[in-house]
């Protein structure tokens, strides 16, 4: 029993493939019990035929650097695809090479994918805004380097979470708590916003929190009042229980800063936002920051099954046997074909090679990733309102 301080299941135990359910234990028991271990083709699915619901795959990266070892060939789709049915990875190999893997390659893969997916939609609702990921706070610090790599890959600018960009090689971002303004207590809010301008790096715009203790509009002027033109922004996060019509509520800071003069401090929000939000408020705000709607999102429901075994096309009930080929075609929609079979005219076949001879083949570019995923959203429609 490890004492570690926290309770987290670490890298050694998935590397070793401890991070399993007792079930694979089971099977390798009884397998080598009985002398089997035959060769298969498995396949990560989430639907079997093609939904018009598209997702994003993601966490590709982590699934190739646990699959490489294994002595398994593996093709995927690349990381940032949109798929909407049909396999996205395909693992071949001795079933016992990779048995006890499948559960930490799912939740490497179905994790990612929602999360991914989330912020893709949050992405294509504000196209022109920056918009940030802020839900680390509501996720196991474990996976906060998978969230915030996974929002990136959905499209989003940045992240808030500081040892997410140690992993990531990427700087987090983010403004100020309301705690801040708190400990300076009520009615000293210029002190709150002069301290940190005093404080903090130049490099750090200077983005005063104007909703702590009073109306947003009275908070903002005071703020620009208090730091004249070393203020860059301002972020609203007003609390549900104040928010009444958030959009007229940002049109009255505008028109406040407006007619003073101001017109280079950006107007930032926050708090419960989802994808209508942004759409109901992009075009009078200049950046969003996200939490919950992205960090909270539901993992996509992957599976892995056997479809082949020893040559032989072989599916349990509810899918379909065979090895198969995903393609795109020219609507940006989805085909699955049995491997070998013929391609749908002015189609793309998707999958390409991932692991070969216990190498990682691809390299992995999460920007290219992002880009990827936006250029199918657009082929594909995905988030359309
Ligand atoms: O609601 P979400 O979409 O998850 O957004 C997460 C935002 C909202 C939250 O506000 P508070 O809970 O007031 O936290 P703080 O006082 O630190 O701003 C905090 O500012 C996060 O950045
Ligand atoms: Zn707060």
């Amino acid at each position: 029993m490890s004492d570690s301080e926290f309770d987290i299941v670490g890298p050694e135990a998935i590397r070793e493939g401890r991070a399993t359910d007792a079930y694979f234990d089971r099977t390798e028991t009884t397998l080598r019990h009985a002398g089997k271990n035959p060769h298969v083709v498995a396949e990560v699915t989430a639907d079997q035929f093609p939904s018009g619901e598209f997702e994003v795959l993601a966490g590709v990266k982590d699934a190739a650097s646990l699959l490489a070892p294994l002595g398994v060939r593996v093709d995927a789709i690349p990381e940032g695809t949109l798929f909407d049915g049909g396999p996205v990875m395909r693992i071949e190999g001795n079933y016992l090479d990779f048995a006890r893997y499948e559960t930490s390659l799912l939740g490497f893969l179905s994790h990612a994918s929602g999360v991914a997916t989330a912020a893709l939609e949050t992405r294509v609702a504000a196209p022109e805004s920056n918009v940030l990921s802020f839900g680390a706070r509501h996720v196991h610090p474990s996976i906060a380097a998978m969230v915030e790599r996974s929002a990136l890959l959905g499209g989003l600018d940045g992240f808030s979470h500081v040892a997410a960009g140690d992993v990531l090689g990427r700087e987090a971002s983010g403004t100020m708590p309301h705690a801040l303004l708190l400990c300076f207590g009520r009615g000293e809010q210029e002190d709150a916003w002069q301290a940190f301008d005093e404080a903090v790096s130049e490099d750090v715009p200077r983005v005063a929190l104007c909703d702590t203790f009073s109306d947003e509009k009275d908070e903002v002027v005071r703020a620009a009042e208090a730091l004249g033109d070393r203020l860059s922004g301002v972020r609203l996060d007003t609390t549900s229980s104040r928010r009444g019509d958030f959009r007229h509520i940002v049109r009255e800071v505008r028109w406040e800063l407006q007619t003073r003069g101001i017109d280079d401090v950006d107007i930032f929000v926050s708090g419960g936002l989802g994808p209508s939000d942004l759409r109901h408020l992009r075009d009078v705000v200049d950046g969003f920051g996200v939490g919950g709607y992205v960090s909270n999102a539901t993992p996509v429901d992957f599976a892995l099954d056997i479809v082949e075994i020893d040559g032989e096309a072989i599916a349990k009930r509810g899918k379909l046997s065979g090895v198969k080929e995903v393609y795109r075609t020219a609507d940006g929609h989805h085909h699955v074909g049995l491997r070998g079979g013929e391609a749908p005219a002015d189609s793309e076949s998707l999958m390409e090679p991932l692991v070969r001879g216990g190498e990682v083949v691809p390299s992995f570019d999460i920007d290219a990733a992002a880009e990827r995923a936006l250029t199918d959203a657009a082929k594909t429609g995905f988030g359309a309102e």
